[in-house]
């Protein structure tokens, strides 16, 4: 079953369109790429997926579920990390991730396990007691991965994830986000504006000024010119990132 569906999805800020009949699907188990320049809708796109805003043209389905008529069911299969950290700075990171489990309405032991094994598996274990603010970037990124898959969604959103970290925290990051779509079939939506964060076997979307430029397989997509950068560039118009 397809993980995310978008059919003709538009959405306009006032007068000012951000999005336009933008259609591409997800798959389990793929590493989709959703990638545009600065200002082409990513977010925007985000922000829709999530609910921060409502949806008023086109259709979202997660696993099948429509966001616009069954928001609940579609958003329990939705793991989220936005752009912007939402980590309460001042809490440890045992206890940011206890927080996110009680809105999830988790139970106090289920969520212990749940965040034993999480951290376990982003290396956090020993930092747990830790404020998050001690924490450098790639590490805040972790805790924020750990938190969006306690209630094991099978759909992960990334939201410019790698934005501030340095280039060896920004490359442990991918490959760590692509080992959890090998190993538990999950579904990943990763944005970016940065063409080396995508590999040739990934799924691609690239959004162009609110529409869908491109879709496909990235060495498909990049296979029309030289190379992926000079499809980004002719695609965009922006020079490639
Ligand atoms: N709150 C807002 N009000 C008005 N226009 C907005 C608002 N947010 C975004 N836009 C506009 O909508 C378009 C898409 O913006 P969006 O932030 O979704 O792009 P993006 O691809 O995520 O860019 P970035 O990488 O800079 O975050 C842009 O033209 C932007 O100026």
């Amino acid at each position: 079953m397809t993980a995310l569906e978008l059919v003709d999805v538009g959405f306009s800020y006032g007068a000012r369109g951000a999005l336009k009949e933008v259609s591409f699907s997800v798959m389990p188990g793929r590493f989709t790429a959703l990638l545009g320049p600065n200002g082409a809708g990513k977010s925007t796109l985000i922000a829709l997926l999530t609910r921060l805003y409502d949806l008023h043209q086109g259709e979202i389905r997660v696993f099948g579920r429509s966001l616009r008529s069954d928001p609940r069911q579609a958003l329990r299969q939705l793991g989220v990390v936005f752009q912007q950290s939402t980590l309460d700075l001042d809490l440890s990171v045992e206890q940011n991730l206890r927080y996110h489990a009680a809105l999830h309405g988790m139970a106090r032991r289920l969520a212990n396990a749940r965040i034993d094994e999480e951290l376990e598996r982003q290396q956090l274990a020993e930092r747990r007691k830790e404020k998050v603010r001690a924490l450098n970037g790639g590490h805040r990124r972790r805790v924020e991965i750990a938190r969006a898959l306690l209630h094991q969604p099978r759909l992960l959103l990334l939201d410019e994830a790698s934005v501030g970290l340095d280039p060896a925290s920004r490359d442990a990051l991918n490959s760590h986000v692509r080992t959890l779509c090998e190993e538990r079939e999950m579904a990943v939506l990763w944005t970016t504006h940065l063409l080396d964060e995508i590999r040739a076997e990934d799924d691609l979307a690239i959004l162009s000024r609110g529409r869908l430029a491109a879709h496909g397989q990235a060495c498909e997509v990049g296979a029309a010119d030289a190379d992926l950068a000079s499809t980004f560039a002719r695609l965009t118009g922006s020079p490639s990132p």
